[in-house]
């Protein structure tokens, strides 16, 4: 179930306390979307102030965050990162994850599992008790129409996602399509993650299963850790 209790200040919060993670000398994986942008920012000021920590931006937009606040940039084929903070788009009590609202989740897939440390940040009308949101799917351009079969056989309902100040679809970073998939309620999280792998043309999902060290919950007047 949905909690209310969201909004800018929790997820300001939740990024914070995130951004306490990193010690001097770390590689922090730099997560997308609104809620992990405090958590860079706040990495940014902690740089600023002599912290000796670069990052490894998951999106373009994670990118040019982090060369406004100043941190160093590397890449994976140099190093994994330390720790990955990174937002969610619905987080289950048993810490399995839908993101990719904002179509960043393959690069978000690939830094957040190659760090020793993944924690999320969010704030709590991400909580639920199973995952039940779209999963965004990104696939190849001309792999559209198979895999929205594909997705239709395993019971789900894909849209092509609309960009909103473009005519056409969203093209993600690595210039592919998204298809938004419903699947109503999510019993077997790992189940459906193997289909959609295993799916030619799927670049990768947003189903994040068993990948979670950390949930860091932003409240109206503090931030709530689980640890997985
Ligand atoms: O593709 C985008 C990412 O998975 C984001 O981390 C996710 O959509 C959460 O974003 P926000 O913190 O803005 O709700």
């Amino acid at each position: 179930m949905k909690q209310t209790g969201g909004g800018e200040d929790a997820k300001r919060r939740a990024g914070e306390s995130a951004a306490d993670i990193p010690e001097g000398g770390d590689v922090v994986g730099l997560g997308t979307g609104s809620t992990a942008a405090h958590a860079v920012r706040e990495l940014g000021e902690r740089v600023d102030a002599g912290l000796d920590v670069r990052g490894i931006p998951t999106s373009f937009q994670s990118r040019e965050l982090a060369r406004e606040v100043g941190i160093p940039l590397t890449s994976l084929d140099e190093t994994d990162p330390d720790v990955a903070i990174d937002g969610a788009d619905e987080v289950a009590a048993d810490g399995a994850l839908i993101k990719g609202g904002g179509a960043a989740h393959a690069r978000e897939k690939l830094v957040d599992s190659a760090a020793e440390r993944f924690v999320v940040v969010a704030d709590p009308t991400k909580e639920s008790e199973q995952l039940s949101q779209p999963v965004p799917v990104e696939v190849l351009p001309d792999a559209r129409v198979p895999v929205a079969d594909a997705v239709r056989s395993a019971g789900g309902d894909p849209t092509l996602r609309a960009a909103e100040r473009k005519d056409g679809p969203v093209v993600t970073d690595n210039g592919n399509l998204v298809l938004d998939c419903e699947f109503g309620m999510i019993g077997d999280p790992s189940g459906l993650a193997r289909t959609l792998s295993a799916t030619p043309g799927v670049v990768e999902h947003g189903l994040f299963v068993d990948l979670v060290d950390e949930v860091h919950v932003g409240t109206d007047d503090g931030v709530d850790v689980t640890r997985y």
